[in-house]
């Protein structure tokens, strides 16, 4: 590790306090004194839009540009992947490339990249498996079971949720046994705590939770680690800090402990996850942790129109717990905020697809400029279903991501076995996966074996002659076993890639075999997943030259659903509240304010509950620039069956001098299937019948999926012909050279024979048994090669 040493040339001081200057311009009073403050703790609280995160961005440039600090030097944490490779982004324009040797991301992934390198201080090893919540689960489940507990009647998942409390609080499984037993489920939660600690560390994994337990460990074990960090880390900058939990609100003490370099920004009136554990008061008390915190206000909005603000005050008044503050715009008045009503969800679908249409129309938006919000993810089907048939392209963000398929994980299961064989979840996920013949008695044999001994599952193979009985089982065991250890020693070898070790293992594995076997249309479709699987391989061994299978799991592992949002797709934003924080658009529609659903049926309908919503439709108005839309249902199809529904009580709360209601909406059932209404001028239609089977998008989020999944993608079409080997995707012309085997999905399998033009209208000649000689253009083809 390096220490802290500047590279100042004093030949460039002038050019850079011109070029730090320049960085004041683009700033207000306020924001311009907040970037250029000098040492010492910051506190910035501050309303929405009103550039916190542009003062982050600045400061950290401003740092770089006076030469105060090495681009390592400086930490910034923010709550998605997304927005740091934002704001690094940013920051390479303001100043140039030393924007990528920034520390930018969230707590989750600079943590976890600081547990690599010290792991061994921890007893795990820098191969160290991260546990998702699924694994996390299977884990306390499996725990549950052999306490004889019956897992329908103690549920995984209240389990661990507890336990990822307690973790959240950086209380012990001891102390938690102590202090925090409370009911009969405290009591099992506070024995599976120790088990499920114990057994993460025999895996060498860590769980979500840990990521941020652990370096408050680490450094408290070994003040010299927190000392070179501290020295490292000159400067701490954290977004979005009304949202940290107390594990994470530790670590970034004890990091600023040394210097007190540390600018935090946040708003109390957007602090919305404290059901994940994060703590207000975190922010509230700056000013009593760092007594000498200097605390700069900032007042004026940029984001949003007068009427907007006036709305999103109108609400946030009426929290008794909230601090002060003064929030001007001058922008523009702007147009009221309009009512939709509707009947129900898929005429409020309808009418937001019509209100699209209508705003791209006469006010020359586009798809890109609207976001739709709404309070929970399973609101998006509706959305999902009605803009497809109008054809409106659409990005869903959240939902199932690619990551959480089934043959993904499975896939991911297989490589986290190849990078640390002792993770135990990977291994049972993937050990009859395909079916090896390897029965649950057999595997109750060895998992038992190990516990008794006190081994991993993985080491306990090595006796499976003593331990399992059954001989095919055995002989299963044995060839995964080898299969593993060969492509573990392929891993090691320099010459080969990440790509072809994974090729090798799905090969030897049979995994994507059986799907090919199987060629029912799911099948397929699972194999083009995990081909896709591979292409992102491909690429991060591409744009990473020390990329290694470690570096890749890691990565994705801490990928996060919002992280797939892409202001530059042409599409229509489909995301939660949630997701939407520190986001910003044109035009923004808050759909489905009803009782129960926004504000969500509170807990036990405390008014504590009602703030958070209350904060959450905060942050829902103030994500909007121009135009915003609430809209409600009347009725709604809920756990399914149609409910009645009354619309939300912030609806009343909002000062009714800036909402226009729109009616004229009229409904007329026909033939009892469907209706048409008019809305706005635009006349929307649209027939039950006609929804799709499977509404749900099949959304790729993979970074290597360039298009998003659902908008404008054919549906792959069931294949006519069907190949026994395994594919790949073409990834390159090269590919495609003369003589090279191909699979087509009408045609089957066959040989190119010649090539003639390029890019998007290179042809090949390809001569198909059974069919003859056909010429194609690749671009439709849709072929694969065959090696
Ligand atoms: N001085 C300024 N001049 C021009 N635009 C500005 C200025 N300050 C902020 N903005 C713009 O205003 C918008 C809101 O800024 P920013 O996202 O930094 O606000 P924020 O306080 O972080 O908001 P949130 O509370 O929603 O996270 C952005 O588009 C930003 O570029
Ligand atoms: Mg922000």
């Amino acid at each position: 590790m390096r220490t802290f040493k500047l590279e100042a040339d004093p030949s460039e001081s002038t050019s850079s306090q011109t070029q730090a200057q320049a960085l004041l311009k683009g700033l207000n009073e306020n924001q311009g004194r907040a970037v250029s403050y000098g040492d010492g703790p910051l506190l910035i609280i501050a309303g929405a839009g009103s550039g916190k995160t542009r003062v982050l961005t600045y400061r950290i440039a401003y740092l770089l540009a006076q030469k105060k600090a090495n681009p390592w030097n400086i930490l910034a944490l923010t709550f998605t992947n997304k927005a740091a490779a934002e704001m690094r982004e940013r920051i390479q324009k303001l100043i140039g490339p030393p924007a990528s040797k920034l520390w930018m991301g969230t707590f989750h992934s600079i943590f976890s990249r600081i547990l690599r390198i010290e792991a061994e201080k921890l007893g795990f090893t820098s191969s160290f498996s991260i546990y998702d919540s699924d694994d996390s689960e299977r884990s306390v489940k499996a725990i549950i079971k052999e306490m004889g507990l019956d897992p329908r009647e103690v549920k995984p998942r209240d389990i661990r949720f507890r336990i990822s409390g307690a973790k959240n609080q950086l209380v012990s499984p001891h102390e938690f046994q102590e202090k925090f037993v409370r009911s009969s489920m405290d009591d099992i939660a506070g024995q599976v705590f120790p088990i499920y600690q114990t057994r993460l560390r025999q895996s060498n994994a860590m769980d979500f939770d840990d990521l941020l337990t652990l370096p408050s460990e680490l450094f408290e074990q070994h003040p010299e680690v927190l000392e070179k960090y501290q020295d490292y880390f000159r400067y701490l900058l954290i977004d979005e800090y009304q949202d940290t939990n107390h594990a994470q609100y530790k670590v970034a003490k004890m990091l600023a402990a040394k210097y007190e370099n540390i600018t935090v920004v946040g708003d109390d009136a957007q602090s919305i996850y404290s059901f994940r554990g994060a703590d207000i008061s975190n922010i509230l008390n700056f000013k009593s942790d760092y007594p000498n915190a200097a605390q700069i206000p900032l007042e004026q909005n940029y984001r949003s129109t007068q009427a907007i603000l006036k709305c999103a005050d109108s609400i946030i008044k009426q929290n008794k717990h909230q601090l002060d503050k003064t929030l001007w715009t001058q922008n523009d008045k702007g147009d009221p905020v309009t009512l939709l009503e509707s009947f129900d969800e898929y005429d409020e679908a309808n009418r937001v697809a019509g209100k699209l249409h209508e705003l791209k129309l006469k006010r020359g938006y586009t798809n890109n400029d609207c976001a739709i919000l709404y309070r929970t993810n399973y609101q998006s089907r509706v959305y999902e279903d009605v803009l497809r048939r109008k054809g409106i392209n659409y990005q869903l963000v959240g939902g199932i991501s690619f990551y959480q398929r089934k043959e993904i994980k499975d896939v991911i299961a297989y490589l986290r076995l190849l990078v640390n064989p002792n993770d135990e979840e990977a291994l049972l996920r993937v050990i009859n996966e395909p079916s090896r013949g390897i029965g649950d008695k057999s595997l109750q044999n060895l998992v038992q074996f190990a516990r008794k001994q006190q081994v991993t599952i993985w080491d306990a193979f090595e006796q499976a002659d003593q331990v399992v009985s059954h001989g095919p089982a055995r002989r299963s065991m044995k060839a995964f076993k080898a299969v593993i250890d060969e492509c573990r020693d392929l891993m090691t070898d320099d010459e080969t890639s990440l790509v072809d070790v994974t090729r090798k293992l799905l090969e030897s594995t049979g995994y994507v075999k059986q799907f090919v076997e199987e060629n029912t249309h799911e099948s397929l479709t699972r194999r083009e997943n995990v081909m896709e699987l591979i292409n992102a391989i491909a690429q991060h061994e591409e744009a990473r030259p020390d990329a290694d299978l470690s570096t890749f799991l890691q990565e994705i592992s801490l990928y996060s659903d919002t992280d797939s949002y892409d202001e530059n797709q042409p599409a229509v934003t489909l995301m939660t509240v949630h997701a939407a924080k520190g986001l910003e658009f044109p035009v923004v529609f808050v759909v489905g304010l009803e009782e129960e659903l926004f504000p969500i049926g509170g807990r036990n309908g405390e008014e504590a509950d009602f703030e958070e919503e209350r904060r959450l439709f905060y942050v829902a108005i103030t994500r909007a620039e121009k135009d915003l839309f609430f809209s409600f249902a009347k009725q709604r199809t809920r756990f399914g069956e149609s409910k009645r529904m009354a619309r939300s009580r912030f609806l009343d709360e909002v000062d009714p001098a800036v909402v226009r209601t729109e009616t004229g909406a009229t409904i007329r059932q026909k033939d009892g299937f469907g209706s048409s209404f008019s809305s706005g001028g635009y006349n929307v239609e649209y027939d039950r019948r006609l929804a799709p089977q499977n509404r749900y998008q099949q959304k790729t989020a993979s970074p290597a999926a360039a298009p998003s999944g659902g908008r404008t993608r054919p549906k792959p079409q069931a294949p006519k012909a069907s190949y026994d080997g395994v594919t790949y995707d073409i990834q390159s012309p090269d590919d495609l050279a003369v003589g090279v085997s191909v699979f087509h999905d009408n045609f089957g399998k066959g040989k190119i024979m010649g090539r003639e033009g390029s890019g998007p209208n290179m042809k090949l000649t390809v001569f198909f048994q059974g069919h003859g000689q056909k010429k194609l253009l690749v671009r439709l083809a849709k072929l694969k090669i065959i090696r």
